[in-house]
């Protein structure tokens, strides 16, 4: 199962996917959580101190697994090479991290792009596995290539017009691409009032909502400590609806 997380720049998408990557770990899936976002702090909020090897490195080896003509490549996590190599691993966690890609034109994502097309489009995963990719802000990324393989977008938004259009305008590009299913999360809410705009405009596409945490504004709270408070917001979610039963179900 691949999840992919997005949404408009600082609207949650890295918390969220961290407390995604914990609520599959515990409910028995193997996790590969995967950082795209070189600005984000997926590693942190998941308490991975180690360097991580970035992924960008990876696409000669990818497409040595692959073939020139595509095909698929199977992650083995007992004796997979390239999860020694990059993956920063524990109970059930792989942590992969894209890392910085180099733009050799302000519209060019190519490295990125041709990565994540191959683990999106050529690896396999068993009912066990999931894949949660933390995507950077913009939709740039967001091509058929990249997003085909995706089970399902989890698309973040804010309470304001600007992140619901930007939600939107994420929709009909994943529609596009051909993903499977999407679904809004609607974070930072902070008012009753927010809650029923968001579910008279979204309908039956939001998920769920997460409430503002007041607590995140005041200092000395970690990474982690953010993670583990929309944990519960998480699980309450998924509790509700088993998503991720229904994709693994297919
Ligand atoms: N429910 C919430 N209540 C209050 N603050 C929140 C909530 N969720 C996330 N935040 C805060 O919002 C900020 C942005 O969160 P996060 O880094 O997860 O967003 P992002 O969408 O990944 O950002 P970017 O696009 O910059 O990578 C963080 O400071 C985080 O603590």
């Amino acid at each position: 199962m691949k999840i992919a997380v997005s949404g408009k720049g600082g609207v949650g998408k890295t918390t969220i996917s961290a407390s995604i990557t914990r609520y599959l770990q515990e409910n028995g899936y193997e996790v590969y959580a995967i950082d795209s976002d070189p600005d984000a702090n997926l590693a942190a909020m998941l308490g991975i101190e180690e360097k991580v090897k970035p992924l960008v490195e990876l696409d000669e080896v990818i497409k040595e697994k692959v073939g020139e003509k595509g095909g698929l490549y199977t992650l083995n996590p007992e004796v997979d090479d390239v999860l020694e190599e990059y993956a920063v691993r524990q109970n059930g966690l792989n942590f992969l991290r894209m890392g910085e890609v180099k733009k050799a034109s302000s519209s060019c994502y190519c490295p990125e792009n041709s990565f994540l097309k191959a683990i999106m489009n050529s690896l396999v995963f068993t009912r066990d596995e999931a894949v949660v990719l933390d995507m950077g802000a913009g939709i740039e990324h967001l091509t058929r290539g990249t997003s085909a393989g995706v089970d399902l977008m989890l698309i973040v938004l804010e309470p304001s017009s600007i992140s619901v259009d930007t939600a939107r305008t994420i929709q009909g590009l994943a529609e596009e691409a051909g993903v499977g299913r999407i679904e809004f999360i609607a974070n930072k809410v902070r008012s009753e009032e927010e809650r029923s705009l968001l579910e008279e405009e979204l309908g039956s596409d939001l998920l769920g909502v997460i409430d503002f945490k007041e607590e995140l504004l005041r200092s000395g709270f970690s990474a982690e400590d953010e993670r583990e408070l929309l944990e519960d917001e998480i699980a309450r979610i998924f509790q509700k609806r088993d998503l991720f039963g229904e994709i693994a179900e297919g």
